[in-house]
This record gives structure tokens, C-alpha cells and sequence, in this order.
């Protein structure tokens, strides 16, 4: 980690970053004679003349002259295997997690995982004997399969949906193929175990802390290449070195060849989506293009605006679930699962509910939502409704269209390893979401909808309905996905839900959702999923001047966007419905990239290419390492923060073609490059939204990964221009305009040319030709409209935007407080207490962050007073920070000193809360006076937009609980002499 580490983590914990010398360990064990060989190598890495070098040609393994990854290029492949083994946006997250452990604690050991897949590349390279990339010639191929989470058995499907669910899989194949490909993953599968989980799908985790552990290498042989098999947490690597891989499976023969490879063992390494062509897309296919649900403003209690609605099954209408909540708070269990039951004269309600918990969650810096106040969620999720039905913001006119050939997931299945997977993700297995779902299992054996008060309906999607849940009794959030199996069978859905949760299950990333449980009955399916607060960006959009995003805060949300899309390349997932629709806002501000039914699951092989070198290309135009340590570039050994490294400095001569862009970015990118593209996917389900689909799709060419890399070109054109390029007056038009319409931009708003060019660079309508499509989420981050970015640290960057209401509630006490208070029992808070509090902020510079309530609360503006390092921090200095989830109650200023009010939606139920506990106690004469100025007070706050120095640092918790600390000793001054007026009085 270099610099980069040293500055950034190591004072803070202490530690080392562990991977960092175990690579260089695993490097100086092996034999590199490079500087005899490499000529100018001065440098402690040699690293000009590596540069020279891997400019050059490509690497070459297995060929006799300083060959072989490693050999020649030591460096780079040691920062391509990080970059592997660790998605650079998840890697602040793993090194975190292994700062917080003791050493050896983890079972996972990515440096043990890049040191075995080193080896076996190396060992392959070096001494098999196999043929070397005699196609391909300069290619190692790492395949990098994401291992199937299997079902332990409470987590299959309901009997009813499996049998079904293989139908839908098979719609569109004839028998025998069908009977063919079932024999084919039966044959492939080694233990009923396996049929479970490839069936069924109901895959779901297996929490234990051994399956974290890498497992050993299978080794197999392919078609006379060696494969071995690597497990890393979740995924299988698979090293191999083989023949030629053509980038274009061959068309014509795509369903045999999905058959076939199903059953060959070849298959493990090779993408093998391919999926026969069986229907012809463009506008043949347009009585299949219906307008999403979800677009549509939410009719309460209409079957038509949502087909998939649980909801109007259970009565989706506002009332109804507010009564619903009501019933909850006081109802036993059983009458929740008959509400929620869709056709609740079954009072099926069995909800038996095969639960389990995916996997351990991290969201380190997002506070979880549990404890929030679930009453000022369901105001938001109100306004977010009352948006919507009034077309203000939400009303989008792009509909995802969903048009599977089927074959395609029977292939993606048959790639997902059938082993075990560790439920446990490498991220914040301390999230408090997971404690309460394993408390609530460990406690009733199972997870199941009863444990669920439903708060709100948040929304009406495809294949189901999703809602802002509360774990009874945890005082914690989900948003809970419903989906009417029934509905689903009949709409032949089935494999898109499948697809959806099997996604899920294996997602770990700041800016992907996770998934805490699933469990289904013969009648519904749900997904327990994090909830997100912030709506999504196509709201957030319409709320911009001008209905687009400034360049800055386009940026982040497409480059935070962007690690997403790289992850879920890198577990062969192509996305295929990017739209800002699908992107939501945490309550930290930083995005969510969600719904994954229409994606695209396949294999991927990594592959290290090597960049080659053009003849007299002077060397100050490569990028050169960063001796000045003022590298941003995650690969850098000496990153800073102002100095791009490695970034290319003539692309602007490229805009001209993408070509010569293409090969600028190559040259001054001297490392080896590790591309994880799921490259050869391939697919013909005519699957997106219109004003996003990408040429190739409507052709019905074909597509694979380079649509997510089109759709990313039109996002980021949408939220800069605040409309997509191509629409046209309907979906036909926009569709033409698509295929025949060359891009043109708008003169207003302005938009820098690095971003005009990045757009022109991703919006080419071959994909062959498209930026991303060959090397990936890599050339593109290394586009100069991102040029300053620190990509690694992007999730602690403050965003441009934190969502208006922070939808959780805390109250603050001190012990020491309430020692000192005992004598009187009830703490009376005064406004003259509150009026100390406030000068006391004022005095510090922080009134904007703080401010009282109408109701006498204090309200704190930013940061995340749930997070366990906030509370760990607090509990040191003798404060007590509850957070709740519910409204405040009267009790609540009885008990507590200060009341963190962080939702200013739910001031009414404050002011309520407050006014019923005055009532019944002492209280000042002129309370009422005093409430109404801090009104104005409040209102004036409520407009004031500041910068967040002290969000999410260590440091910023210190100072804020320096403050509070300063503030409640200040309060409790104030009351006593409050109450000590009151008494003699
Ligand atoms: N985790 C979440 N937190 C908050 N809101 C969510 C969450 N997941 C989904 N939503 C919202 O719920 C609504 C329905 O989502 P859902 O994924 O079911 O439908 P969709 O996005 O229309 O996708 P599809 O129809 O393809 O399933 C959307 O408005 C979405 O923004």
C-alpha cells in the first residue's frame, strides 16, 4: 500500500497492511532475475524499465525470455492480483475488517489467495508443458467464477416453486432441449445438494466461519489446459492456462453449445451464455414492451397499475396499512400473516418460511437502520408516494422491458459452482441489521413474515412489491421485496425473481444492496433487503436546477456507479437495466445500485493483457511512477491525493477516434493490465428500457457485457443533460433513434468536454468499439473526465447530496446526568436549558449542524449518530445514546437529557409528544412562547446547507462528542437551576 496505506491506515490502528507484504513476501520468494535482464532497471521496483517492457508486447506466459507474469513485470501483476482479489471500492472495507482483527483471525487470507493464485499462474507459466496461449498468444486467463450460493435446506423454495420455476426456464426451448440441458446440469452437479440449489435456486447462505476459509485447489484438467479452482470468500477463482478463447462465441449454434457446455467440464472456465436467438428483437418485439408498473403514479388499490402488487392484494391502499401498522402494534403475529397473505382466505399464514440469513452485511459508514424511528420513514416514504402520484418527480417514462430467452439462465446456472458458500461477506459482520435478524431467528427458529410489521409500501415493481418493514421488536429497517409466486408462475417470472435473489446473494459492495434474508411460502416469496431512505436518483435528478446534475455531482454518482458495475463484471453479472430509476440514495448519501432481474449471469475470465508499446513512442508520455507520492491511481505505490498516476494525458488527441484512444490509453498504461469483463457473454433476451437500450440489443445482434457500458454512457448523458440522447416521441422512434440516430448534445447545460467525450466514447453504437468493452470498468475509470478521483476512498468522500430527512432519531443521555438529577426524578428540560444549548453551538461555530426543535429537541444535522464507532466512542465518555425506532414518545423527555431529533419530517409527533408530557409535568410558564421562536429558529436551520467536516471520521465523532458532552453538562446546569427555581417557586 505504500504511501497510501502508511498515511491512512497504519497511524490509526497500528497495523500493517497485511496483503501489501505478503505479496511482496510471495515475490521475493520467487526467483526474479528481472534486473539482469531488464536493461536501465535502477529503480527499487525497476519499475522504468518494467514500464518499457510491458509496453512492449503483451505478457506471454510459459515462452523462454523473461517471460511469465511476475517474471517480467513483477509489480504490476502483484497490483493486478490486488486489484483481483479486492475490488478496489470494496478494499477499504476488507482492510478495515483485517485492521479490526487480530491477526490470523480471519479465515479469509487474501494475500493466502493472491499468493495460491499467483502460484498456480506462475507453476502454469512456468512448468507444465501446456500449450500456451497459442491462439491468443500474450494471454493468461483467469477465470473467476462467483460460486452459487447453495440452500441449506430451510432455504429451498416452496415444492411449488421449483418444478414450475424449470419451466420457466425452459419456455422457449423445445423438449429436447430441455431434456437435454437438465441432463446436462444433472450431470454436472455432484451431489443432490447441488440439484437443490441449482433447481430450486433458493440458494442462501451458509453463515459459518469456516466457509470463509479458502478452500483447496481443485485441479482439474480442460480440454488438456489445467484448471484449478480457487475459493475466496465467495468466489471460486479459477486459474487456467488454455488454447484460444475466440472474444465472439460463434452464432448459429447457440443452443447446443449452451447444452453441451453445461456438461463440459471446459465450461468452468469458458463464458457459456450463450442463449439461441428465439426471437427476434426490434419491433417485432414490441407487443412484449410494456410500461413498467412502477412508473406509473401509485394508484392505491388498483389492480392495474401493478400486476405484481402484493400490495392490492393486501390491500395496498394507505389506509390500509396504516391500519395495518396500527393492528401490528398491538395484533399477535398470525393477524400480520393474514394481511399479508395475498389471498388471505387460506390464512395461509403458514407462513412456515424456510428463512435464512444470507450472509453478514459491512456498511461500515452507512448507519443502519435499525433503530431509526420507523414512523418518520413511513412520513418520507409518504411524500415519496404523494411525489409520485402527483407526477412530480418520479414519473419516469422508461419502462424495463423483460424478454428472457430462456436458456440463458440454464447456462448462468450451470456455471454457479454448487459448493457451499460462506453466508458471511467480508464486511461489518457487526452491522446491528444482522444481529437483530439472527437474534429473531435464534429466538423463533425461523425468519418469517410475522416477525415483519409492514410500515409503508415504498413501491410497485415487475415481480413484486417492496416495503418498509420493521423488524417487530428490534427497532430495525428493511425494505422488504414481496413477490406473489403465484403471479410470478403465471407471468413466467419465476426465473427473473430467481435470478434476482440469486444475484443478491452473492453481492458484498458499499453500492449494492445486501441482502439480509430471504424466505418464501407456497404463496409469497420475500427478499429482506437494505432500506434505502433517499429515493432514487431520477427523483433526485427532477429536484435540480435545470432538472440535471452539476458536472461534480454527476460524477460521483457515476463513478460510484461505475465500482458497482466492475463488481458485478468481475462476478459475471452483466447488469442490462442501468437507469437512475435503479439507483438509489443511502442515508449517507452514497448510491445503491439495485434490481437485478433483468441481469445477465455468465461466466468471466479474467485476463491480464500487457500493453504494448508503439516503436519511438517517447518515454515522458507514459505515465511514469509516482516518485513524488502524489498518486491517486489505487494501483500506485505512492498515491496521494492531487496527482492522477497512470492517467492518460493524450486522450484528448483521441476523441477523434475511439481507436486511437483506445491504444493511447494502453501505452500510457504500463502494467499488464487485469481485465475481469465477462468479455464472451453473450445473450439475445431482448432485456432494458428503452431510451437505454443499446443498439445491439434492438438489432437483436447479440450483446454481452459492453451494454452495461452503452447504458453507463446514457446515464451519465441523462443526469448531465436531464434527458436521455435518443428519446423520441415513443418507443418505436426512440428504439429507431437508437440504432440510426447519431449522438448529438445539447448546447445548455454547458458540460465540459472530458464529459461530452467520455459520453461519445461509450455511446458507439458497435460495441466492439465501445469504451469498456474489451478491458472494462478499468478504461474507463481512466478516462480524463475522472482524472482526481480517488476511486478507492470514493465511499468516504462526502457526496453532493445527503437526502433531506435523516430518518432516525436518537436520544441522549448521560449517566452522569441522571445521577445528578435523581433527586427529582424527572428531568424537566426547560427552554432556558435549550437556549444554553444553543448558544453553546453558536459559540463553537456549529449552529448550523445543531438546532432545536419545535418540540424543544435538538436536532443534529449531519452524521450517522448510530454508528457503532459513534456509540462505542460515547459509551467511553459516560453518554448514552439510544437510538429508537418509533416516535418519541412522552416518556422520552422524562428520560432522557437530549433528544437528537434527525428527522425533521416528524416534528408533529415531537410537538405532540411534548406537549402531552408538559401536561404532566412542571414546566415553565412561557413554554409556549419559547417553541414558537425556536420554531423560527429551526425554520431558519432548516435551509441551511453546510459542508460535513465531521461526517464519517474518527475524528468528527470525537468532536461531535466533545460537543454533546460540553452541551449536556451546559443543559444540565441549566435545568437544575430551572428546577430549582421551579421548586422554590
Ligand atoms: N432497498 C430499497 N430501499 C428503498 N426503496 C427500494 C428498495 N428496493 C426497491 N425500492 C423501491 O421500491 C420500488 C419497487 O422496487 P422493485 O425493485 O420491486 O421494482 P422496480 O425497481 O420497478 O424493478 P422491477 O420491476 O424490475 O423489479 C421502487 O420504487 C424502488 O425504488
Amino acid at each position: 500500500m505504500g504511501e497510501y496505506g502508511k498515511n491512512h491506515y497504519m497511524p490509526r490502528s497500528g497495523n500493517k497492511y497485511s496483503i501489501e507484504e505478503d505479496i511482496n513476501r510471495l515475490f521475493e520468494a520467487i526467483d526474479i532475475r528481472t534486473s539482469s535482464r531488464v536493461s536501465g532497471f535502477s529503480s527499487e521496483f525497476g519499475r522504468d524499465a518494467l514500464r518499457k517492457s510491458a509496453m512492449k508486447r503483451p505478457v506471454r506466459v510459459g515462452s523462454s525470455q523473461a517471460s511469465g507474469i511476475g517474471i517480467s513485470e513483477p509489480v504490476s501483476l502483484k497490483q493486478a492480483l490486488r486489484g483481483l482479489c479486492i475490488s478496489q471500492a470494496s478494499e477499504m472495507a476488507a482492510m478495515k475488517k483485517r485492521l479490526s482483527k487480530p491477526a490470523g483471525s480471519s479465515g479469509v487470507s487474501e494475500a493466502g489467495a493472491i499468493k495460491r493464485l499467483y502460484r498456480a499462474v506462475v507453476v502454469e507459466a512456468n512448468g507444465s508443458g501446456i500449450p500456451l496461449n497459442e491462439g491468443k498468444g500474450n494471454l493468461v486467463e483467469i477465470s473467476l467464477v462467483p460460486e452459487k450460493i447453495t440452500s441449506n435446506s430451510s432455504d429451498k423454495m416452496p415444492e411449488s416453486l421449483q418444478v414450475p420455476d424449470k419451466e420457466v426456464f425452459y419456455q422457449n426451448s423445445n423438449p429436447s432441449d430441455k431434456a437435454t440441458t437438465e441432463k446436462a446440469i444433472m450431470t454436472r452437479l455432484p451431489s443432490p445438494d447441488r440439484v437443490v440449489s441449482l433447481v430450486s435456486g433458493s440458494g442462501s447462505e451458509v453463515s459459518k466461519p469456516e466457509s470463509k476459509k479458502l478452500r483447496s485447489i481443485d485441479s482439474c484438467s480442460i480440454n488438456g489446459a489445467s484448471v484449478d479452482s480457487l475459493q475466496i470468500g465467495s468466489s471460486s477463482i479459477q486459474v487456467c492456462v488454455e488454447t484460444a478463447v475466440p472474444d465472439k462465441e460463434p452464432k448459429g449454434k447457440l443452443h447446443a453449445e449452451s447444452s453441451l457446455s453445461i456438461a463440459s467440464a471446459a465450461d468452468k472456465v469458458k463464458s457459456i451464455c450463450e442463449t439461441p436467438r428465439l426471437i427476434k428483437p426490434v419491433f417485432r418485439n414490441k407487443n412484449f414492451i410494456r410500461k413498467k408498473a412502477k412508473h406509473e403514479p401509485i394508484a392505491v388499490g388498483s389492480s392495474n397499475s401493478c400486476n405484481s402488487c402484493v400490495g392490492n392484494d393486501l390491500g395496498s391502499s394507505t389506509s390500509y396499512l396504516d391500519s395495518q401498522t396500527q393492528e401490528h402494534a398491538s395484533a399477535n403475529g398470525k393477524k400480520e400473516d393474514m394481511k399479508v397473505s395475498p389471498v388471505s382466505s387460506s390464512k395461509n399464514d403458514s407462513i412456515e418460511v424456510n428463512s435464512s440469513v444470507v450472509g453478514t452485511s459491512f456498511k461500515s459508514t452507512s448507519s443502519s437502520n435499525c433503530n431509526n424511528k420507523p414512523k418518520a420513514l413511513l412520513n418520507k416514504a409518504d411524500d415519496r408516494s404523494r411525489s409520485r402520484e402527483k407526477g412530480e418527480f418520479s414519473q419516469s417514462s422508461k419502462s424495463s422491458i423483460g424478454e428472457y430467452s430462456s436458456s440463458t439462465t440454464t447456462s448462468e446456472e450451470s456455471n454457479m459452482s454448487g459448493s457451499s458458500r460462506s453466508g458471511s461477506r467480508p464486511h461489518m459482520s457487526k452491522d446491528l441489521r444482522w444481529e437483530a435478524i439472527r437474534s429473531v431467528q435464534k429466538q423463533h427458529g425461523s425468519l418469517s413474515l410475522r416477525h415483519f410489521k409492514l410500515l409503508k409500501k415504498i413501491g410497485c415493481g415487475d415481480i413484486g412489491t417492496v416495503y418498509l418493514a420493521e423488524l417487530t421488536g428490534m427497532n430495525c429497517l428493511f425494505a422488504l421485496k414481496v413477490m406473489d409466486n403465484d403471479f410470478l408462475l403465471s407471468r413466467k417470472k419465476m426465473a427473473r425473481a430467481q435470478t434476482e435473489k440469486e444475484i443478491m446473494q452473492m453481492l458484498d459492495h458499499p453500492f449494492l444492496p445486501t441482502l439480509y434474508a430471504y424466505f418464501a411460502t407456497e404463496k409469497l416469496s420475500c427478499l429482506v433487503m437494505e432500506y434505502c431512505p433517499g429515493g432514487d436518483l431520477h427523483v433526485l435528478r427532477q429536484k435540480q436546477p435545470g432538472r440535471s446534475f452539476s458536472e461534480q455531482a454527476a460524477r460521483f454518482y457515476v463513478a460510484e456507479v461505475l465500482l458497482a458495475l466492475e463488481y458485478l463484471h468481475m462476478l459475471g453479472v452483466v447488469y442490462r437495466d442501468l437507469k437512475p430509476e435503479n439507483i438509489l440514495v443511502r442515508e449517507d448519501g452514497h448510491i445503491m445500485l439495485t434490481d437485478f432481474d433483468l441481469s445477465l449471469r455468465c461466466a468471466v475470465n479474467p485476463v491480464v493483457l500487457k500493453s504494448t508499446s508503439p516503436v519511438g513512442e517517447p518515454a515522458e508520455k507514459m505515465s511514469s511512477p509516482c516518485s513524488e507520492s502524489s498518486c491517486i491511481e489505487p494501483f500506485c505505490l505512492n498515491p496521494s491525493f492531487q496527482v492522477p498516476c497512470f492517467t492518460p494525458r493524450l486522450l484528448s488527441l483521441a476523441s477523434k477516434s475511439r481507436k486511437i484512444k483506445s491504444d493511447l490509453a494502453t501505452q500510457t498504461s504500463p502494467m499488464p493490465q487485469l481485465v475481469v469483463e465477462p468479455t464472451s457473454a453473450r445473450s439475445n433476451s431482448f432485456v432494458g428500457t428503452h431510451e437505454y437500450l443499446a443498439p445491439e440489443i434492438i438489432k437483436g445482434e447479440g450483446h454481452g457485457n459492453a451494454v452495461d457500458w452503452w447504458t453507463f454512457g446514457i446515464f451519465l448523458f441523462e443526469l448531465l443533460y436531464g434527458k436521455t440522447p435518443f428519446k423520441g416521441s415513443g418507443n418505436d422512434e426512440t428504439l429507431s433513434n437508437v440504432v440510426s440516430h447519431s449522438l448529438r448534445f445539447p448546447s445548455s447545460p454547458i458540460v465540459s468536454f472530458h464529459a461530452r467525450d467520455l459520453i461519445r466514447g461509450l455511446l458507439v453504437k458497435e460495441p466492439e468499439n465501445r469504451l469498456g468493452s474489451v478491458k472494462g470498468a478499468a478504461e474507463i475509470k481512466q478516462h480524463p473526465f475522472f482524472e482526481g478521483l480517488n476511486w478507492a476512498l470514493i465511499r468516504c468522500a462526502t457526496p453532493p447530496e445527503m437526502p433531506r430527512f435523516f430518518d432516525t432519531g436518537f436520544c441522549v443521555s448521560t449517566t452522569a446526568l441522571q445521577k445528578k438529577d435523581s433527586s427529582k426524578g424527572n428531568i424537566c428540560r426547560s427552554p432556558a436549558a435549550e437556549g444554553v444549548f444553543r448558544d453553546i453551538v453558536k459559540k463553537k461555530g456549529l449552529d448550523s449542524k445543531f438546532n432545536i426543535d419545535s418540540a424543544g429537541t435538538i436536532n443534529y444535522h449531519e452524521g450517522n449518530m448510530a454508528d457503532p464507532r459513534m456509540r462505542a466512542a460515547s459509551k467511553r465518555r459516560g453518554i448514552e445514546i439510544t437510538s429508537i425506532s418509533r416516535p418519541i414518545r412522552p416518556s422520552d423527555f422524562r428520560d432522557f437529557d437530549l433528544i437528537l431529533a434527525m428527522d425533521k419530517s416528524n416534528r408533529e409527533d415531537i410537538l405532540e409528544a411534548f406537549n402531552r408530557w408538559k401536561d404532566r409535568e412542571t414546566f415553565p410558564a412561557d413554554a409556549h412562547k419559547k417553541v414558537r421562536l425556536m420554531c423560527s429558529y429551526c425554520k431558519k436551520h432548516d435551509e441551511t446547507e453546510v459542508p460535513d467536516p465531521y461526517y464519517g471520521g474518527p475524528q468528527g465523532f470525537e468532536k461531535v462528542l466533545d460537543l454533546l458532552e460540553d452541551a449536556c453538562e451546559s443543559l444540565l446546569d441549566s435545568i437544575l437551576v430551572e428546577n430549582s427555581n421551579i421548586r422554590s417557586s
